[in-house]
């Protein structure tokens, strides 16, 4: 990924940063387009259906975990923009490790906020854009959401990365505030409202864009694949307010 600090080699700042959130917003919405191709589906979540023979979590868990555990092997998480949603018990990677260079302060490894993501993601968002209904694929629509899941937490998680820069920027406005632990004031410090403005607008127009059918007359049906609001609100609600709890988290632990 050429847009990503960790390894770009370009000077570490908030426009580089800001860039990297807004080409991973491309990825966030195809991957809901996608997720969108399914039903519910709800078989895949049920815990009590026991589809998987001595595993009694749900078959979505199951997929997720397993996935997990071969890309843990090929190295996914020595990135360290990856975390995975289920940390306990991965095997280690297998393969050459690949020297990221270390932009952030090392506590940064202990935050990872994914059974948050996870439960917003199932409970919230999910039921706002499916339709109802059940056609069986169960593997693509696991596999679905989960691309969905690792983009989400990928940009969240970016947070550390947002807040490693803005703390670069004015250090002596961040420290008296991480050493008072006060986390309200290190979130309004980190909050610029116009930037999440323009994030909503750009999103919402994206899901418009990238959802529309695309037909060789000059007739747009006017139908969505995901309806743009949605869009907007999942970034208002969920994914710049988690963003912003992974920021002050991580600065909350810059001076250990
Ligand atoms: C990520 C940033 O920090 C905050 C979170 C934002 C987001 O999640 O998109 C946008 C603006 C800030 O309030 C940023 O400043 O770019």
């Amino acid at each position: 990924d050429s847009n990503s600090v960790s390894h770009s080699g370009n000077a570490l700042n908030l426009e580089s940063v800001r860039d990297s959130l807004i080409r991973q917003e491309d990825t966030i919405v195809f991957s809901l387009i996608e997720r969108a191709r399914y039903p519910v589906n709800s078989r895949l979540y049920n815990q009590t259906l026991g589809l998987v023979p001595g595993f009694s979590r749900s078959l979505v868990h199951f997929i997720v975990k397993e996935t997990e555990a071969i890309q843990a092997k090929a190295g996914r998480y020595e990135n360290p923009e990856e975390n995975p949603f289920f940390p306990n018990g991965l095997p280690p990677s297998v393969v050459p490790t690949h020297k990221y260079p270390q932009v952030l302060h090392p506590a940064a490894a202990s935050i990872n906020i994914n059974e948050h993501i996870w439960d917003m993601y199932f409970n919230q968002l999910l039921p706002l854009f499916v339709a109802e209904g059940d056609d069986g694929n169960y593997a693509s629509t696991a596999a679905s959401d989960l691309n969905c899941l690792q983009a989400l937490s990928r940009r969240i998680h970016y947070g550390k990365y947002v807040a490693e820069v803005k703390f670069r920027e004015a250090p002596q406005d961040y420290e008296p505030l991480i050493r008072a632990k006060d986390r309200d004031a290190l979130m309004n410090l980190l909050t610029f409202k116009n930037v999440e403005e323009m994030v909503k607008k750009r999103v919402a127009k994206k899901a418009t864009v990238f959802g529309q059918e695309v037909t060789l007359g000059n007739n747009s049906s006017g139908n969505y694949k995901i309806d743009p609001l949605i869009v907007s609100h999942l970034y208002a609600e969920w994914v710049m307010p988690l963003t912003k709890l992974v920021e002050v988290e991580y600065l909350l632990r810059r001076l250990d």
